[in-house]
């Protein structure tokens, strides 16, 4: 999830460190709360296989996630540290870039501690512990994954010097949350904004809507996107060792200059250069635009 609305102010909120944590205090969590989480867990579970990536079904297993409930992360982080290093964090809500860089970079996920209504089942704008635990996590239990997310927070913190947040952010959006993968021929899904999402798991592998694009860093650090609905892109990473190796790479600050010169790709634009996977019709966006 991201783009935190205007009102995420500078200081933390009344519970919360000066890093923006809290306690997950996961005692007090209620039983309708647990069945939230239950609800939503059943619900992608069922449909993700054949969906997801490998290294996505294999986290939800080897952090032992299709326990009933919303995970301690007495537990979760003890299996998650053995894993790769990174630990969850909960956090009140969103924290601002600077401490959300900071924290990745320090192999530490913050996760909104709170579980979304019935009433924004399908959607909600800020992260919940659904989205971010059920969502982002199981992707750190990969090695490459793991390695990648820390290195994206070692770049946002370097990114502020250059003022180069939007580039990175949109890097972090077409692959962290909206990312598909090549997998034995097929597409599958890896970004936590697709997984976490019934309708948009179905939409970004099945429709016809989407444009789908070979990944290609500068490409995507250019081109906008949208946070009310479905993607009109979707970019596709051969292995997480290609996304992993190019980012690590390739030195962003002559990027961040050399795109800070162009305007920004419109969002369903389709380029000379772009290897086309699927050229979308864009049908979803129009009939969304009214
Ligand atoms: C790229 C940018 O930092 C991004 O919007 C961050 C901001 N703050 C956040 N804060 C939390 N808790 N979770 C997030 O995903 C984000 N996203
Ligand atoms: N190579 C990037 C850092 C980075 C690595 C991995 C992912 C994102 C950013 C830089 O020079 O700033
Ligand atoms: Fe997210």
């Amino acid at each position: 999830m991201e783009n935190p609305p205007s009102h995420v102010h500078a200081t933390p909120p009344p519970g919360a460190a000066p890093d923006w944590t809290c306690p997950q205090d996961w005692d007090a969590f209620t039983a309708d709360e647990h069945a939230m989480w239950d609800r939503l867990f059943a619900r992608q579970s069922a449909m993700l296989p054949g969906r997801a990536s490998d290294a996505f079904l294999r986290g939800i297993d080897v952090l032992r996630l299709e326990k009933p409930g919303i995970p301690d992360y007495r537990d979760l982080n003890a299996r998650l540290m053995e894993a790769t290093g990174w630990r969850v964090v909960a956090v009140p809500g969103l924290v601002p870039d600077d401490v959300f860089f900071d924290h990745l970079a320090n192999r530490r996920f913050p996760a909104g501690n709170f579980i979304r209504t019935p009433q924004q089942l399908d959607y909600l704008q800020e992260p919940d512990v659904f989205h971010d635990v059920f969502g982002h996590v199981p992707m750190l239990a990969d090695p490459v994954f793991a390695d990648y997310m820390a290195a994206y927070g070692r770049g946002g913190v370097r990114s502020l010097k250059y003022d180069a947040l939007k580039q990175l952010a949109r890097l972090y959006w077409y692959t962290v949350e909206f990312g598909l993968i090549r997998e034995g021929g097929a597409l599958r899904i890896y970004g936590a904004g697709i997984v976490s999402s019934y309708a948009e798991s179905l939409f970004a592998l099945d429709s016809d809507s989407p444009n789908r694009i070979g990944f290609d860093l500068s490409r995507v650090m250019r081109t906008d996107y949208r946070i009310d609905g479905f993607q009109q892109n979707y970019f596709v990473v051969d292995s997480l060792d290609q996304l992993l190796d190019v980012t690590v790479n390739t030195d962003f600050a002559p990027l961040y200059a050399a795109n800070a010169a162009l305007p920004p790709i419109p969002i369903a634009d389709i380029l000379p250069g772009d290897t086309v996977i699927t050229r979308g019709t864009q049908d979803y966006a129009l009939a969304k635009s009214g």
